[in-house]
């Protein structure tokens, strides 16, 4: 087994981040996917690529683990080496691609156990973790997708890798099971592994250290949780009525049962907002709100791309929007943002 793969030093005696991906381009006969998207991570972060479906997370992840070539851009990871070059020191989970469905959930495990230099004996105690062991015997072809997901996992993490690259390990799993599923990546984490994570679920984006959002092809911004919630514009609540959605940044607003959200535009003020929805329904109210970690999937997806104003990060265009509006929008505690 290796003893450090991934000590890279420049020439010049820098540390090198142990994954940097510069300006990748990737398109299929009907476009283009990724266009120019970069992407650092440093030894021993934890990093969630964030953006909507169909963005290019999975192809992204598909060209860091070696198994497609991106059409231009340069992707070294360890410092010095290519995807395929890294292989033995990387894990990787891709969506869908890794099971077997005639074999039994075991037997895909041993399967790959085999294939992999650096496979440990871990994956009996992380089946269990994960709840899997009794369906273990059982042909994949019978596990339902968040059980599937699970064993993709297991097979992933059973490898003593440096780098992890997991596509949507989250997904299609219960509240119970995720929280079960972060706290063995924050394990990971804590022994020094480097992670990269994929999704589209607000929740998340609470065990990251830092979040890359993606849009139309590219890094729109990275940026710790905390510090890229409190960059947001402030967050407007309206409970029991309807406003004009050109109030609100992007002319956008989300509604979740009863309750309605959007960002206050720079040009606009709690009191425009109040008078809009003044008189429409008795015992209407409008409060600012601290920011969830959904308010900031919906601004980096929705809401910044609406304004044609991608490259603009939060330090300049969102933070103009906080002062300007001069209410204060206070980060929540990140665990109960998450929920609302
Ligand atoms: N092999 C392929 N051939 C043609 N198009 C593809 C191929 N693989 C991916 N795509 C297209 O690339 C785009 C990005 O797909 P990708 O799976 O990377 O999205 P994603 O961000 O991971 O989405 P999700 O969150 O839904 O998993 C989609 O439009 C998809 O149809």
């Amino acid at each position: 087994m290796p003893t450090d793969t991934t000590n890279a030093e420049r020439t010049d005696g820098v540390q090198q981040p142990l994954l940097e991906a510069r300006d990748v381009e990737k398109g299929f006969d009907d476009g283009a996917v990724l266009e120019g998207l970069d992407l650092t991570v440093e030894k021993g972060e934890l990093v969630t690529l964030m953006g909507p479906n169909g963005v290019g997370k999975s192809v992204f992840l598909s060209c860091l683990a070696g198994s497609t070539a991106p059409e231009r851009g340069e992707i070294e990871l360890f410092g010095d080496r290519s995807p395929t070059e890294a292989r033995s020191a990387t894990s990787v989970m891709l969506q869908g691609e890794t099971i077997d469905p005639d074999l039994t959930g075991r037997e895909n495990l041993q399967f790959y156990g085999d294939l992999h230099p650096r496979a440990t004996d871990d994956w009996r105690a992380l089946v269990d973790r994960l709840e899997l062991t009794p369906d273990l015997d059982r042909p994949a072809r019978e596990y339902s997708g968040g059980m599937r997901r699970k064993l993709e996992l297991a097979i992933a993490l059973t490898v003593d890798a440096d780098l992890y690259l997991l596509d949507e390990p989250t997904a299609e799993l219960d509240l119970a099971m995720i929280q079960i599923v972060h706290d063995l990546l924050l394990e990971y984490r804590e022994a020094g592994k480097t992670i990269l994570v994929t999704s589209h679920a607000p929740l998340d984006a609470q065990i990251a250290d830092r979040i890359a959002f993606v849009r139309d092809g590219r890094t729109v911004t990275t940026g710790a949780p905390t510090t890229l919630l409190e960059a947001l514009p402030p967050v407007v609540r309206i409970r029991g009525a309807m406003a004009p959605e050109s109030l609100f940044l992007g002319d956008r607003v989300f509604q979740r049962g009863d309750e309605i959200r959007g960002f206050l535009a720079s040009e606009t003020d709690l009191t425009a907002i109040e008078n809009a929805v003044e008189g429409a329904r008795e015992g209407a109210t409008v409060d600012p709100d601290p920011p969830s970690y959904t308010d900031l999937f919906n601004y980096y997806t929705y809401v910044q791309s609406a304004r044609g104003d991608a490259t603009r990060g939060v330090g300049s265009s969102v933070a103009e929007a906080t002062d300007s509006a001069g209410i204060a929008a206070e980060p929540s505690d990140p665990e109960e943002a998450e929920h609302r």
